[in-house]
């Protein structure tokens, strides 16, 4: 995450919920935790000395359990919750110091919310509902029709413009929710579980339409869920809450081959890491002499290259990015990554048998 700035810097945040937050929050400073807080004080911990920075032009993704203070963090951000202690700053702006005015302006015009449940107006059409934040700014149907016209074309929902949401499926109701966030032309985009009550064909084709937006127009995404798939698909920066705690965050290949604590090498233990480990994680360094079997780009997954490499764990390729070598992949040190952990590592290294039955079943899910 290099040559990137911080749009949003929180710092030293909590959030106690309950009658007498302050006295409580010194019991939290002091070192006591959410079940003991709860059970002693009858106040709950929502968010216990929260620090996170959050790129600009770039996905941060907030996952956790239910619970985990997941919705209480993102709404802090445009302040519908105030904190117990602490400070978020936007743009160099502390935002808790804002008046009425500048928050309002901060929220109509400088970031936007994706909704779980769309939160379409019901009587206004497709089109109105695009156009919502100019129209709340005053503009009419005449003056923003265009703009919101062009994004509802962008999600996919080109001549859909005249619809009502119920007229919609959930799939098209959330693309008009985007194209809405979008309208608004703000930098920064607040999306809450945005595509948790989706079908699953449907959210990953949601998902992928957030990757292609992002590539195009580099919004700050700040995007909570509790799926770890998910999170691994769009995060650029992956921030894991538990118990109202930052347990890890960072760049999410790093943080699935260098879990921080048993919670999350249990979190990643199921994943299927071929398919979402890049050869740019598990890379050596490139040497000019030295022979390899062929090219293979930093940003291929590791099942793409055992699919290549048909299991022949004596090879080694050359990995390229954007046409210059930068890197050395030996196939030995592709199938160790593919072992969740050093001790297990230790204990016992996968062979060939395991890397074929491990494209099989990828290939199964793969044909399903
Ligand atoms: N208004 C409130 N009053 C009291 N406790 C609250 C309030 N809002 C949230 N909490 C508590 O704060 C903690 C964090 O809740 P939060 O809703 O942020 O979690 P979450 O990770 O978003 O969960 P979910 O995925 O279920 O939405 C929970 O223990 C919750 O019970």
């Amino acid at each position: 995450m290099n040559d990137t700035s911080i749009k949003i810097s929180i710092r030293k945040l909590y959030k106690v919920f309950g009658d007498d937050p302050q006295p409580a929050l010194q019991l939290v400073m002091d070192g006591m935790g959410k079940a003991e807080l709860l059970e002693k004080h009858n106040h709950v911990l929502g968010l216990n000395d929260i620090n996170v920075d959050i790129p600009a032009g770039k996905t941060t993704v907030i996952m956790g359990l239910s619970g985990s203070g997941k919705s209480t963090l993102i709404r802090h951000l445009n302040r519908l919750i105030e904190p117990t202690a602490g400070e978020v700053w936007v743009d160099d702006d502390n935002i808790l110091e804002y008046t009425d005015t500048q928050l309002r302006q901060m929220r109509q015009h400088r970031m936007s919310m994706v909704f779980q449940k769309f939160a379409l107006l019901p009587h206004r059409t497709v089109l109105q509902n695009a156009g919502l934040a100019p129209s709340i700014a005053g503009q009419n149907e005449r003056k923003y029709a265009d703009e919101a016209r062009r994004w509802l074309d962008r999600v996919g929902l080109a001549g859909q413009g005249e619809q009502y949401p119920h007229q919609l499926s959930g799939g098209m109701q959330q693309r008009v929710g985007i194209a809405r966030a979008l309208t608004s032309n703000s930098d920064i985009m607040l999306m809450d579980e945005a595509f948790s009550a989706l079908d699953p064909l449907i959210r990953t084709d949601m998902q992928d339409l957030l990757n292609e937006l992002q590539a195009e127009l580099q919004k700050t995404v700040v995007f909570i869920t509790h799926d770890l798939d998910e999170a691994l698909k769009l995060a650029d920066h992956l921030v894991i809450l538990k118990d109202g705690s930052v347990i890890q965050q960072g760049e999410p290949q790093h943080i699935l081959l260098n879990p921080a604590a048993p919670y999350i090498e249990d979190f990643v233990a199921d994943i299927n890491r071929a398919r979402v480990l890049r050869v740019r994680s598990v890379m050596g360094t490139f040497r000019e002499a030295g022979t390899y079997a062929g090219d293979i780009d930093h940003h291929d997954t590791l099942e793409s290259v055992i699919a290549k490499s048909e299991g022949d764990t004596n090879l080694s390729y050359r990995v390229m990015q954007d046409g210059k070598p930068v890197g050395l992949l030996d196939m030995r040190k592709l199938v160790r990554a593919l072992v969740p952990s050093e001790r297990s590592v230790e204990r016992e290294t996968p062979d060939l048998s395991d890397l074929q039955s491990k494209s099989a079943e990828t290939d199964a899910a793969l044909s399903q």
